[in-house]
């Protein structure tokens, strides 16, 4: 019943691509805004954000990341490594100039698209690792939070720092956080806006290794996706979406309620006040 119900709501999100043979994985299809580089001897895909500066998820790097995701899904790839090609930022999280002041339709499609990355990469069938080579907050933690697997450089942060600007965050950002973290400490993260240091990530467990270069991270994600080579693939997939069927659910169950809420807050003063503090002390930074 939860299976006929799980694969039910899987089959929604299906890649559409999966009938193309993709053997040679290029990002024709998108912007160039992400670049897919398989391994040829281990078979594992390593997809990269190209968005300088900092890889904000704009709408076109979140089409990019699921046109991407989708591809090596399809591809048979035997996994998938999420890492960055700037060497000081992972992702800056979400576009923030998208959100303020903004235009209504493009904000819905905005909300959408980026359920629909966390959707993608959350239930990605085959073996997910995030090689996180740069600081990752909010969005860019919850990205990496939906990979099975965190490997992360020295000197970096990462967290959801929502609340710093009166931010809060969708429940099922928060449940992509608690499932990674237990609930006491990702309510203390939360409400006070940590932003934890690679070495704090360590210790709660919100990372799982630290590496001393990209080249490391890499290969300790490559070694984890190693681990399921045991394991057989389909019956892998069933396993890991069972496993995330409550995650996934409260999103699935009713993505427009979740759409409405977000769209709502995002348009009060407080968030709109918030946000534009937020903008000027970025901008004041430098
Ligand atoms: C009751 C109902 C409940 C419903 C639920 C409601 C939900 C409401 C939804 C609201 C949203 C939910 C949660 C939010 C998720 C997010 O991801 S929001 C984004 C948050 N991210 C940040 O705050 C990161 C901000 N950036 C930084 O801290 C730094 O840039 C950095 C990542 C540490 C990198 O620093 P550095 O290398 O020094 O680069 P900078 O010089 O700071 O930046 C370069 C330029 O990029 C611009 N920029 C940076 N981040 C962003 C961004 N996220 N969006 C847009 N632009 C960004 C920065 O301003 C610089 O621009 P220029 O000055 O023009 O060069």
């Amino acid at each position: 019943m939860l299976r006929n119900s799980l694969i039910g709501s899987l089959r929604q999100i299906k890649p559409i691509l999966c009938s193309q043979s993709l053997r040679s994985l290029s990002n024709g299809a998108n912007s160039g805004l992400t670049t897919i580089e398989v391994d040829d001897k281990s078979g594992i895909a390593t997809l990269s954000m190209n968005l300088p500066p900092v890889n904000t998820l704009t709408l076109n790097l979140m089409h990019d990341l699921i046109d991407s995701i989708n591809q090596i899904e399809c591809n048979k790839s035997r996994g998938l490594i999420l890492t960055s090609s700037n060497d000081k930022v992972f992702s800056a999280g979400l576009d923030l100039k998208e959100l303020y002041k903004p235009d209504q339709e493009r904000l819905k499609e905005f909300w959408t698209i980026f359920q629909d990355l966390w959707l993608a990469l959350h239930l990605c069938g085959i073996p997910t690792a995030a090689a996180i080579n740069g600081h990752a907050p909010a969005a860019g933690c919850i990205m990496a939070t939906a990979c099975e697997y965190r490997v992360m450089l020295p000197d970096f942060v990462i967290g959801v720092h929502a609340t710093r600007f009166s931010f809060l965050v969708s429940k099922w950002m928060m449940l992509s956080y608690q499932s990674v973290l237990p609930r006491r400490i990702v309510e203390r993260a939360l409400n006070q806006g940590k932003l934890f240091s690679t070495q704090e990530a360590l210790e709660v467990g919100l990372i799982d290794e630290v590496a001393g270069s990209k080249k490391e991270a890499l290969a300790q994600c490559a070694a984890f996706i190693g681990t399921f080579d045991k394991a057989n693939p389909i019956a892998r997939t069933l396993t890991k979406r069972m496993c995330r069927d409550s995650d996934v659910t409260e999103l699935l169950r009713d993505r427009a309620g979740d759409l409405r809420a977000c769209v709502d807050y995002i348009n009060t003063p407080l968030f709109q006040e918030g946000l534009s503090a937020h903008l000027e002390g970025l901008k004041e930074k430098k």
